[in-house]
């Protein structure tokens, strides 16, 4: 099994004016193609900054980082926006979509941008929102929001989709719809999805469930029944 993403002794620490605040202190992580992997920690353990750096939002002070062997530590801005581009989607808890623009520009602007798009009013549709595609985010739930930020992420067809928290914000059932959609998107497509969050019931989903602990990884588990996101209560 190929290698996606491997760091090895990351570490990144904040200045908060002259303090330094430890985020990472010496991360090492093997994640696999195809893997669905769900990262547990509590609150200010240091997983969106993990994830943002495993996404090249964000260099990390010390260690090494590689996609598909490729060192990410040693590139320059205009190399780390292309991995960024055609390599990995992103969710957040609070969708980031364009205020102005309707679903669908939202989701066709990121494929238009991307190497090997999928049609945006197909995934759309795949994630019901045919009927919503000309609302403007404004227009929309939360849940369909989060919905076509996800459609956003995936109709770029990345490598790999880092998510923060997608579920952070929704309801019960919409949270386990959106789960649902990232599980499709891992077990049908094959592509490797990567879920930060607390709720510790998602982590039943997984293929292996990291538990980062004040800035470190703390223990990996391996799930050999994982469920699906029907199974999952909270
Ligand atoms: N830009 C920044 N400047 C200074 N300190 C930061 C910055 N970003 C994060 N930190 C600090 O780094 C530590 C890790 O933060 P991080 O957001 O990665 O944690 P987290 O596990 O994602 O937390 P949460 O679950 O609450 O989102 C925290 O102590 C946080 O205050």
């Amino acid at each position: 099994m190929e290698i996606v993403i491997k760091t090895k002794n990351l570490h990144k620490t904040f200045f908060n004016g002259e303090v330094p605040v430890h985020a990472l202190k010496g991360v090492n992580l093997d994640i696999n193609e195809g893997e669905f992997v769900v990262i547990l920690g509590p609150s200010g353990s240091g997983k969106s900054t993990l994830l943002n750096i495993l996404g090249g939002m964000d260099a990390p002070t010390e260690g090494e980082i590689y996609y598909r062997g490729i060192p990410l530590h040693n590139m320059g801005k205009k190399e780390l926006t292309m991995f960024r581009r055609n390599a990995v989607g992103f969710i957040f808890q609070f969708y980031n979509l364009i205020p102005n623009l309707t679903a669908y520009e939202n989701v066709a602007l990121a494929a238009e941008i991307a190497v090997n798009p999928l049609d945006p009013a197909t995934i759309l549709a795949e994630m019901g929102l045919a009927d919503r595609k000309n609302h403007f985010p404004s227009q929309l739930s939360g849940g369909q929001q989060q919905r076509v930020a996800i459609a956003r992420a995936i109709a770029k067809n990345p490598d790999i989709l880092l998510c923060d928290e997608p579920t952070g914000a929704l309801d019960y059932e919409t949270g386990k719809q959106v789960l649902d959609t990232l599980r499709n998107f891992n077990r049908v497509m094959g592509k490797t999805v990567l879920v930060i969050t607390h709720n510790a019931a998602i982590g039943k989903m997984a293929d292996r469930v990291i538990y980062i602990k004040d800035g470190r990884v703390d223990k990996v588990e391996v799930n050999a029944n994982p469920v699906t996101a029907g199974e999952v209560s909270w």
